[in-house]
């Protein structure tokens, strides 16, 4: 069985709870405070340039030039891409783009990076991979499950541009390369590494979850 098969099945009860969690219940039916979502995309954006910070780590610890250019596109794909999504949102808020590096991280939120910092700086580059990869493939999942849960709720939706953003071929190609790097970096471990690279993805999957309550339970 391929390890990230392995890791899925172990955290498919936490991955199965984001999809009953209220702020994306209210994504897919339109009905979220817009209050919520900026207040969110302002973490995730903050969250973004922590998690480029790790696949730079990650290019620094590669000792193959592929796995090297994976990191630096990736880098590139996270500060220009996907903080492009964010940040037309943002624009639609009213939210002051210039100033947005300037808010303050949440504590769940700084939790969860210092978590991947912690593993790329102190692990390995299987760690590493590991510890990125509930977030790479965990919002394919959940856009990709929303976009069949809500489809008929979707042409008026004010989030439906997030959940295209999350659920594109491009995104989905996103996903897979990232699952497939993790099975061909760790395809020689033994069962203790493989215990450990458990605890890694769960830990993530947990901070996931605590990410999505960070953002449902307070407007400011
Ligand atoms: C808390 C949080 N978790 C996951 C993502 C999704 N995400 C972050 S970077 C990236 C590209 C993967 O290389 C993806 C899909 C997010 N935005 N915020």
């Amino acid at each position: 069985m391929l390890l990230t098969d392995y890791l899925f099945n172990e955290s498919k009860k936490i991955w199965d709870e984001y999809l009953k969690h209220p702020f994306i219940v209210e994504m897919g039916k339109g009905t979220l405070d817009k209050e919520k979502f900026r207040n969110y995309l302002v973490q995730d954006y903050l969250y973004l340039l922590d998690y480029a910070k790790v696949y730079a780590m990650g290019l620094i610890k590669s000792d193959d030039v592929n796995h090297m250019k994976f990191f630096k596109d990736s880098v590139n794909g996270i500060m220009e891409d996907e903080s492009a999504t964010h940040i037309a949102y943002l624009k639609e808020l009213g939210e002051d783009i210039k100033t947005l590096q300037r808010h303050k991280l949440k504590l769940e939120n700084e939790n969860y990076t210092n978590f991947m910092k912690s593993v790329a700086l102190t692990g390995d580059i299987q760690d590493l991979i590991i510890a990125v990869l509930p977030c790479a493939w965990s919002y394919y999942y959940i856009a990709k499950e929303m976009k069949e849960i809500y489809k008929d709720n979707l042409e008026n939706n004010y989030y439906a541009a997030w959940i295209d953003s999350y659920s594109c071929e491009e995104y989905r190609m996103c996903a897979k390369e990232n699952i497939d790097l993790a099975n061909e970096l760790c395809k020689n471990i033994d069962d203790n590494k493989k215990e450990k690279l458990k605890e890694i993805f769960i830990k993530g999957s947990l901070y996931e979850m605590e990410f999505w309550q960070m953002a449902y339970k307070e407007i400011k």
